[in-house]
């Protein structure tokens, strides 16, 4: 079946009944799970629909480049739009709904309310993006209402986010099952990003040292070591430029201590030129 588009609240509701969303079938009733995105598609949004697929009878996948979450001096203007060539990457990945709405139509000039990240969205990246998480949480709530899915896939590639849904999940009582998946890489172990695409050449060889510093600490046995090692990659590189590089909590992002026991995560965000990047990798200590 071909993928349904739609824009708006009205062609949602239209698109649910016209993929048989929520009809009976032997299971039970048919299930939605949401694969939320800002498009530019790549085969880390295509390992996230392929899990969904797993979860739920069908899929739908958001392609939203929110404003909300975009700081004054970020690249909102020229984050890449592919809308096409995403379309036919969710035909091909078996996705049933695509929804795409229009800035206007997710928020009024004059809105008013939105989500709160709390302590924990102005911390790590928070620190450095601040408000960017209170415009995700507002932002992944409204599709939620909107769309309506059982369960919704997260990449782990943006740990924090994925810990904040969770949070917000519970927090607020959504009845929606959050899903994480693995982050996928290149060969070379450069994390897959839609904003790869800006880097040069040159940027892309040194973006590789974001990789190698989380699986050289990854390979350590003590916090202390996991960043004292990770440190020392990541300044062989003179190229980048260092935001963060933490171990923290999965759950509540604050720095471990050299006791902790458990998953930790290694997280690191660096501008390669004008191009920010985040990575991590999870560990067990
Ligand atoms: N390499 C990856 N592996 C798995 N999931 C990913 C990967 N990259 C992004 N995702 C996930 O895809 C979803 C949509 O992310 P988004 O559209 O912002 O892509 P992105 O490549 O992370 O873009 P950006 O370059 O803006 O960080 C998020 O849940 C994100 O964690
Ligand atoms: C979850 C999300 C689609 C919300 O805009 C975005 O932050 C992203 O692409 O990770
Ligand atoms: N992938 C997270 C979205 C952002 O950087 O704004």
């Amino acid at each position: 079946m071909d993928v349904i588009v739609a824009g708006d609240r009205t062609e949602l509701v239209k698109a649910r009944e016209a993929v048989g969303i929520g009809e009976k079938v032997s299971s039970g009733k048919a299930t939605l799970a949401l694969v939320p995105t800002m498009g530019a598609l790549h085969e880390g949004h295509r390992s996230l629909v392929r899990l969904a697929r797993e979860k739920a009878d069908h899929v739908a996948v958001s392609i939203f480049v929110n404003p909300l979450q975009f700081g004054p001096t970020e690249d909102f203007s020229r984050y890449p739009r592919t809308f096409d060539a995403d379309l036919e990457i969710c035909a091909a990945e078996g996705v049933s709904l695509v929804f795409a709405p229009a800035a206007e139509t997710m928020y009024l000039p004059d809105r008013q309310v939105g989500v709160s990240a709390g302590g924990m969205g102005a911390i790590v990246e928070g620190a450095f993006r601040p408000g960017h998480l209170d415009g995700v949480l507002t932002v992944v709530l409204k599709l939620f209402n909107l769309v309506q899915p059982d369960v919704a896939v997260f990449g782990q590639k943006d740990a924090q986010q994925l810990a904040m849904i969770r949070r917000m999940a519970v927090d607020l009582d959504l009845p929606i099952s959050i899903v994480g998946a693995p982050t996928i890489r290149e060969a070379d172990g450069l994390a897959l990003s839609s904003r790869n695409r800006y880097l040069s050449p040159n940027d892309r060889r040194a973006a590789l040292a974001l990789s190698r510093a989380l699986f050289a600490g990854a390979e350590q046995r003590t916090p202390g070591e996991i960043r004292r090692v990770a440190h020392a990659v990541l300044e062989g590189e003179p190229s980048l430029n260092l935001d963060y590089l933490v171990l923290v909590n999965p759950a509540t992002f604050a720095e471990v201590g050299e006791n902790h026991a458990g998953e930790a995560i290694l997280a690191v965000a660096a501008k390669v030129g004008s191009t920010r990047l985040i990575d991590n990798v999870i560990v067990t200590l």
